[in-house]
């Protein structure tokens, strides 16, 4: 007979600093140099077996050098994904009969695994194809995945004690939170190694069986994810692993009868192609499919006449230009007052032009490069533009160097136009426009920047004045679906500030959250009456 039992109760992962002279920093140069000589293959993973796609080769490049190559890919065919998705289907029923606690185990030996022995290869891997820095890639890498596995756990173990609080004499209610019938098509962005990481175990671990598209550029870390859940005990089939484009893979997926639902982080173009495409299709499928989705943001600053100037600028700075701007929550807009900007737009200027940027392998550098050439061209384009317009001006950065690596400096754009495209566009780069406007507009300038951009996932008020900060929580009730006070609108933490947004930023299911593990669950009502009646007639009969 299996106990009732509770797995252990998560706490966050506490970040490593790599300080010279720390042992994490001694491991991680040494796990760099490991990855760098070695090229890669990363293969699809189908039914627990290794095997290439079928399609053209993809390289996978480091973005601050792109000249070299840490490994190639296979793109996905659509014979690749309808092997996925029988090897998914083929794996459910083992994995849906698999009691709770042992998916559990699995899933806390993952983070286990990834807080020990795999810390720095995770961690090297994701600076080595992402362009992080090493404390980018720890907190993301190491410390949030760790904390969406554990919290995840813990979060579920709730739902499943979740049971109908009442019952009518003679009667016991029941909840069977079962999973999706189907696979779930988790296709994750390349900007960070959790999200890749979380997207395809949430649902696992709720019992569903799932295909997994990883970006291409974030592959060199994908590929690792998949051998460490394989070595925490993920059996064969529960995740299938497929590089590539996806977009073969949609054709099938998208169009398959057994597509329970999709979980998505990316852009809001793509995802809004994915669920046209549901749309199209969904009279064929066997339930409606659950559609999660993370998508864009234009986060905002709001800075108050009473912000303390420092905070701002240090918000600002980490906000803006942290991992070259290419978190969904980095700040792209910021609204200054203009007796706060007169104390702050000197030392803004130059603590942005001071900020260094390079390989990431040198442990010195601030920032690394965008992810891209297709990235490198559209921030390229935004700044040309930028010089080119009579109402922006730009006041730092503005340079660009893809000789080496794609490189973009840390920009700031004043404009005297709060209603231009650098106000509502993501550009997801290390680009932040400014607005500078009288302090007595404070009101309608957040007013206006309230519904400006199609996007509401974070943004930020910068005040001393409580009033001030009660009426702007009131005002941006929805312009935002992480709102932070007197902080930088990034770095969310699990079990803390539940990440997402509304508006075109996505579904808002709070990934590593409760809300977010139920959409892949489908209760099940289950009434139990002890001593059934025998007579169907009822007593005002007589
Ligand atoms: N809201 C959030 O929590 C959050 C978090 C991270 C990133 N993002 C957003 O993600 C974007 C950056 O990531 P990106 O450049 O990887 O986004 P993207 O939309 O270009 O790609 C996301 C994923 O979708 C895949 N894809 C694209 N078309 C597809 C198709 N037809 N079928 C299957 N897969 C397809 C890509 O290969 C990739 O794996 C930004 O817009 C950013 O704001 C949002
Ligand atoms: N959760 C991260 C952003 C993830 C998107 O890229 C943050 O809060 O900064």
């Amino acid at each position: 007979m299996d106990a009732i039992s509770f797995p252990p109760v998560p706490t966050n992962e506490p970040n490593l600093t790599y300080a010279p002279g720390s042992p994490e920093r001694e491991a991680l140069i040494t796990e760099l140099a490991v990855q760098e000589k070695k090229q890669h293959s990363y293969r699809a993973v189908i039914g627990g077996k290794r095997r290439n796609g079928g399609g053209a080769e993809m390289k996978v490049v480091q973005p601050h050098d792109h000249a070299h190559v840490l490994g190639t890919l296979k793109n996905s065919t659509t014979k690749d994904a309808e092997a996925a998705i029988k090897a998914a289907n083929a794996a459910a029923p083992d994995w849906r009969a698999m009691p709770f606690d042992e998916k559990c185990a699995i899933i806390l030996k993952a983070a286990d695994l990834l807080a020990g022995p795999y810390r720095q290869r995770l961690n090297a891997a994701t600076m080595l194809g992402q362009s992080k820095t090493a404390f980018q890639a720890e907190i993301d890498a190491a410390c949030e995945l760790i904390d969406f596995w554990r919290f995840n756990v813990h979060y579920a173990k709730q739902i499943l004690t979740d049971q109908p609080i009442a019952n009518s004499p003679g009667i016991w209610n029941r909840t069977d939170h079962r999973p999706l019938e189907g696979f779930v098509y988790a296709i994750t962005p390349f900007n960070f190694t959790a999200i890749a990481g979380n997207l395809p175990t949430a649902p696992a671990l709720m019992g569903n069986t799932v295909v997994w598209k990883p970006s291409p550029t974030q592959q060199h870390a994908a590929s690792l994810t998949m051998e460490l859940l394989e070595e925490a005990g993920m059996p064969p089939g529960v995740i299938n692993m497929l590089p590539g484009d996806g977009l073969d893979v949609s054709k099938v997926a998208l169009a398959h009868r057994d597509l329970a639902g999709i979980h998505f982080t990316g852009s809001t173009p793509t995802f809004q192609h994915l669920w046209r495409t549901v749309g199209e299709n969904i009279a064929g499928y066997r339930s409606y499919p659950r559609i999660v989705g993370e998508t864009g943001g234009k986060d905002f600053i709001v800075a108050h006449p009473s912000a303390d100037p420092d905070v701002l600028r240090v918000a600002m700075i980490r906000g803006a230009f942290e991992f070259q701007g290419q978190k969904c929550s980095a700040a792209s807009r910021a609204y200054v007052p203009k007796s706060v900007w007169a104390k702050i737009k000197d030392q803004l200027i130059a603590d942005t032009e001071a900020l260094s940027m390079g390989d990431v392998t040198d442990l010195s550098h601030f920032m690394g490069a965008v992810i891209d050439d297709r990235a490198f061209a559209k921030h390229k384009a935004a700044i040309a533009r930028a010089k080119r317009q009579k109402h922006l001006t730009v006041l730092a950065g503005g340079q660009v160097d893809d000789s080496v690596g794609y490189f973009v400096r840390p920009t700031i754009v004043e404009s005297t136009d709060p209603t231009d495209q650098m106000f509502s566009d993501e550009y997801f780069g290390p680009i932040l426009a400014v607005h500078v406007y009288d302090d007595a507009r404070f009101e309608q300038v957040v007013e206006q920047m309230e519904s400006f951009a199609p996007y509401a996932l974070t943004g930020a008020i910068i005040s001393q004045d409580r009033a001030a900060i009660a009426w702007a929580r009131k005002t941006l009730r929805f312009a935002a679906g992480n709102f932070y006070i007197n902080d930088k609108p990034t770095g969310a933490v699990v079990g803390q500030q539940p990440f997402g947004g509304g508006r075109a930023s996505g579904t808002n299911d709070k990934a590593g959250a409760a809300v977010n593990l139920l959409r892949w669950t489908s209760p099940r009502s289950i009434k139990e009456t002890f001593v059934p009646p025998k007579d169907h007639h009822y007593p005002h009969q007589g």
